[in-house]
């Protein structure tokens, strides 16, 4: 993480209101009472929990003049969080002005961060379950994440440079550390709400939300071979943090949870290596631990009609209307058998996929690129099997529907049996789950020829609100305050 320059010390404990430092001292709440009701600590306060006489402003100043890529989001990030996060107080910091420093992706936009973003290499995803449902821990730890998640994309401590330790030794630190040092490696954080933040297994509502749960949020149906582990599946809230940087996205895992203590507590996290989609054209197609080139036929960034038509929530009113610019998160954690797949003769493995291993062209010919042809005949039969992975997946076999599919391999050491408990976390954003993901999966777990091969262990459907438009607002906002 960048260590932002200068020995200036940061607020420990102020509020959404101090983003941007106010000349109007009377403005401030006067008391250190009034702070902590409020959330805002005057600098005064803060310079004295902070033990160093160093005011926010100064603070402000020091990375504004020297912290030259860190810019204004982060010299605007007045946003600190007291050690315990439990004011609720917290707030994005100000949008990046132009374009970002190198490794940092801005969180702010009409779509969150995570989703066309290039795939990055590394992830860590956690499903939350709220401790006691209520509305105000959900929009305090909503804000408390959003400010953290500012710190963090831009390679800060969460609470600023001083924020994994300072000079107050009877506190713990506000960041647990271990990005110190660290760039910012490209990280995003995505968040998502499952159908369980809205409504319980009876369809009773739980927290007053109940009647903005989107209609596509539904209860996914039982795929043919399914052997789910609750523990694994499902989840109030997910949070999806990928970077170029494995220690980036654990740590910022890892302080989301820190912060969420007594308010929400991890029902399960997934560790990813090794993207499995290319989400630009700018990317090279990583491939999947069969070996294969996987995201080929993937939707990219470039493509903002496709993107449109079959990602992005779009005309939603009344109620639902909160979702519009978000999109669903399906996650599945697809256990591959590894050892058996590695006994397949090429052509067998190639036959399942209906691409070849070398270059992943499409086995009716031609390169990497070319468009299957499944009409194309070959010896005994055609040239690319119809139950093939490819020629069930491919829009063609499905009304014409496309996912951006955004997976990571996972390796979670081995089974008492010797064999590697590996395969890859399915991780798809698509626009309607019913249409885009549903009849799709039914077909593959009916039919794919790979369906030998592997075995889906957990699954997760998230509905992700739009993205943060500006300072001052937190990731979810438009749930809880449409
Ligand atoms: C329900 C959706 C999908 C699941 C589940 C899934 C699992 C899965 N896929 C591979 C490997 C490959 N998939 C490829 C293409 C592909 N897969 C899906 C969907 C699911 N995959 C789609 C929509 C597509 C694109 C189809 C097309 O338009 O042609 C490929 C080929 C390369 C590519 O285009 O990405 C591979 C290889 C595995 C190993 C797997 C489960 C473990
Ligand atoms: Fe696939």
């Amino acid at each position: 993480m960048n260590q932002d320059p200068g020995d200036a010390r940061p607020a420990q404990n102020a509020g959404s209101e101090s983003v941007t430092p106010s000349p109007d001292a009377s403005a401030r709440p006067e008391t250190e009472a009034d702070a902590a009701r409020s959330g805002h600590v005057p600098d005064d306060v803060a310079d004295s929990r902070a033990g160093q006489g160093t005011s926010r402003r100064r603070l402000l100043g020091a990375l504004g003049t020297g912290g030259a890529g860190l810019i204004v989001g982060a010299a605007a990030t007045g946003v600190a969080l007291a050690p315990r996060l439990e004011s609720g107080a917290g707030a994005a910091p100000e949008p990046t002005q132009g374009s970002a420093p190198a490794g940092v992706v801005s969180m702010f936009g009409p779509h969150q961060a995570g989703i066309v973003t290039p795939a990055q290499d590394r992830m860590h995803m956690a499903a939350f379950d709220l401790i006691k449902p209520n509305l105000k821990d959900l929009e305090s730890l909503l804000r408390d994440w959003s400010s953290a998640i500012g710190y963090m994309t831009q390679g800060l401590p969460i609470g600023g440079s001083q924020g994994a330790g300072g000079a107050d030794l009877l506190s713990a630190p506000m960041d647990t550390g271990e990005a110190v040092g660290l760039t910012a490696a490209n990280l995003t954080v995505t968040i998502g709400f499952g159908r369980s933040l809205f409504v319980d297994s009876k369809g009773k509502d739980r927290l007053g939300l109940g009647s903005k749960l989107p209609q596509a949020l539904i209860e996914l149906p039982h795929f043919a071979g399914d052997m789910l582990e609750k523990a694994r599946s499902g989840g109030d809230i997910v949070v999806q943090a990928c970077a170029d940087d494995p220690q980036v996205a654990v740590h910022a895992v890892r302080n989301l949870s820190r912060i969420a203590f007594g308010r929400a507590s991890v029902r399960w996290s997934q560790i990813g290596f090794g993207r499995t989609s290319a989400t630009s054209r700018a990317q090279a197609t990583p491939r999947n631990l069969f070996g294969f080139k996987d995201g080929t036929a993937n939707l990219k960034a470039e493509d903002p009609e496709l993107l449109e038509d079959h990602v992005w929530s779009t005309g939603l009113t009344g109620e639902q209307a909160w979702l519009n610019n978000g999109s669903f998160l399906v996650a599945r954690r697809i256990r591959m058998f590894i050892e058996t797949w590695d006994r397949q003769a090429l052509g067998e493995q190639e036959r399942s996929i209906g691409r070849t291993k070398s270059v992943g062209a499409p086995l009716s010919g031609g390169e990497e690129f070319t468009e299957p042809d499944f009409a194309k005949k070959a010896e005994g039969g055609l040239a690319i099997e119809k139950d093939s992975h490819v020629s069930l997946a491919h829009p063609q076999q499905n009304n014409g529907v496309q996912m951006l599919r955004r997976g990571y391999n996972y390796a979670d050491g081995s089974d008492g049996l010797g064999r590697l408990d590996a395969g890859l976390f399915f991780i798809a954003y698509v626009k309607d789950p019913r249409t885009h993901y549903v009849p799709m999966q039914k077909r593959i777990s009916a039919r794919d020829i790979m369906q030998e091969y592997v075995r889906h262990t957990a699954s997760g459907l998230f509905a992700v609100p739009p993205g943060l438009n500006g300072a001052g607002g937190y990731l979810g906002q438009s749930l809880l305050e449409s």
